[in-house]
């Protein structure tokens, strides 16, 4: 399974989470996140990690040239679309960015945000499931309702995401069967700076379901 834990902003800590068994890290794009992190900010956490760790922008409703400056200027791998980005956008931004891993976020309130998964699955490589929130975009430690996502199986890879703890981990994955998990308020001290012991305890509980 695919470990993300989002919103890394310090070189330091994104070495050790990297060793501790994350497969990716995610780094804020979004200017009015807690977590944002410029061109540069990013550049000084992966030029410390192993080729192998994938590396994923968080964007929200930025301009293709913008996502492609950045994904280009900062070494990334991956571009997670968290905005209302249309699958027209995302078949354009796999045109400029051909071999880059392209996620789409849906932020689920009920079923019927789950039908709009539908339409993204033939053009992404990678669908992430957030919670819902009236007022932010993400990163507000809201849960889904797991429950509703007992049967979901999309036509793609999928993450789950939204208010994951190392506490809530197995909850929810005796519900539901992702590919990936993503993580950041989850595994904070506060936004943007991760809890390093928390992180090792997640990784402590994945062990149970891995073994
Ligand atoms: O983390 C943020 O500040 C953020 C801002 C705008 C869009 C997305 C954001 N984070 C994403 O939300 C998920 C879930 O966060 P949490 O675990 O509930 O805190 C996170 O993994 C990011 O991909």
């Amino acid at each position: 399974m695919r470990i993300k834990i989002c919103g890394i902003t310090q070189p330091e800590q994104g070495k050790t989470i990297a060793s501790l068994g994350a497969t990716a890290l995610g780094f804020m794009c979004v200017p009015s996140s807690p977590r944002y992190v410029n061109v540069e900010q990013i550049r000084a956490v992966v030029e410390q990690l192993p080729e192998n760790v994938d590396k994923i922008g968080v964007f929200a409703n930025a301009s293709l040239e913008e996502i492609k400056q950045t994904v280009l200027d900062s070494g990334l791998t991956g571009a997670q679309l968290h905005g209302d980005e249309s699958p027209e956008f995302v078949l354009q931004l796999r045109e400029y960015l051909p071999d880059v891993e392209i996620l789409k976020a849906l932020r689920i309130r009920g079923t019927e945000d789950l039908e709009k998964v539908s339409s993204y699955t033939n053009y992404v490589d990678t669908v992430l499931l957030d919670a819902y929130h009236p007022q932010q975009l993400g990163g507000t430690g809201i849960t889904l309702d797991w429950a509703m996502l007992e049967q979901f199986s999309p036509g793609c890879p999928w993450f789950l995401a939204g208010g994951l703890t190392p506490d809530n981990i197995l909850d929810a994955l005796n519900q539901v069967h992702p590919n990936g998990i993503d993580l950041s308020s989850g595994v904070e001290r506060a936004p943007g700076d991760k809890d390093l012991d928390k992180v090792a305890k997640l990784f402590e509980k994945l062990k149970v379901v891995s073994s």
